[in-house]
């Protein structure tokens, strides 16, 4: 069996209010899955219910393989010290401490401190190791670098990227496009109660891709202009500055970000 998670017709409503409106997806075992959508738009309802920790109204949910699950901002209680709830997790779990692991995502150096005292990214460490303990097949980050800095991010990227090699699967939520493009096989976009789109980031692309962007840096300053027509702006672009005597300095082509797309794609759902 290659899913590692199947998800068919996943209804969900807060009394009137329906955010999950029959969702179907599968992830594939080993794969990095990320679901995207704007504020409220139901990923960690969604996530919750595969997790099992919310209640859903109809549809069915398999899960091949034991789960690890990071918590949310503030889960713990306030003075408990990183290696105390290392352990406590560990007996739920009846599972061994896995000091490599631990040691990676840099619990040594936060060990004497408690939780209140823990900066966000240490906290993300820290239930990143919880989420760990026992050794899951299938591991959960619900925006997991949210509030981090730079180098918080790319260490954390950098973990995630190793549990990818070691086979796990990773299902996450996040508002990070540039995330979200970098580490994961596979998006689902949540909108309006339903999955607007499943596939890969160039999949996308190909979906929505038919604008260019076009940059242009002259000495007058940076611009950049949208286009479904490349050959004809590109043309009347370039004779337009000929004429009014402005030099390029730099000119670049593409065909946008994941973040561009997604925002075009939302705007196209809305309208
Ligand atoms: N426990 C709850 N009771 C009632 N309504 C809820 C509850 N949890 C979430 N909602 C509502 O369900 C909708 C989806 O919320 P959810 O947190 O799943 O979205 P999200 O996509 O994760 O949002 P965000 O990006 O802001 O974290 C929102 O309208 C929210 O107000």
């Amino acid at each position: 069996m290659n899913s590692a998670i199947q998800v068919c017709g996943l209804k969900k409503s807060y009394d009137n209010n329906k955010v999950l409106n029959g969702l179907d997806f599968d992830i594939e075992k080993g794969e990095t899955f990320a679901l995207l959508g704007v504020n409220g738009a139901g990923k960690t309802t969604a996530l919750e219910c595969i997790e099992g920790l919310r209640k859903y109204d109809s549809g069915t949910i398999t899960v091949n393989g034991k789960m690890g699950i990071q918590l949310q901002s503030s889960s713990l209680p306030a003075h408990i010290k990183p290696m105390e709830a290392v352990r406590l997790f560990s007996k739920w779990n009846r599972a061994k401490m896995d000091f490599t692991m631990l040691n990676a995502l840099g619990m040594k150096e936060i060990e004497k401190k408690q939780y209140i005292q823990l900066s966000t990214g240490q906290k993300r460490r820290l239930h990143l190791a919880l989420a760990l303990i026992g050794n899951p097949d299938i591991i959960f980050l619900d925006e997991p670098t949210a509030g981090l800095d730079t180098m918080g991010r790319v260490s954390l990227h950098e973990q995630i990227r190793k549990l990818k090699l070691q086979g796990k699967t990773i299902v996450l939520a996040s508002h990070d496009m540039a995330e979200v493009e970098s580490l994961c096989d596979r998006i689902a976009i949540l909108n309006t109660g339903n999955i607007a789109f499943c596939g890969t980031a160039a999949e996308l692309t190909d979906k929505i891709g038919e604008t260019y962007f076009i940059h242009i840096k002259t000495q007058q300053g940076n611009s950049t202009f949208e286009t479904d027509h490349i050959e004809d702006t590109l043309i009347s672009l370039l004779n337009d500055l000929k004429q009014k005597e402005i030099h390029i300095l730099d000119i670049q082509v593409d065909r946008g970000t994941l973040e561009q797309h997604f925002i075009e794609m939302a705007r196209r759902e809305t309208k």
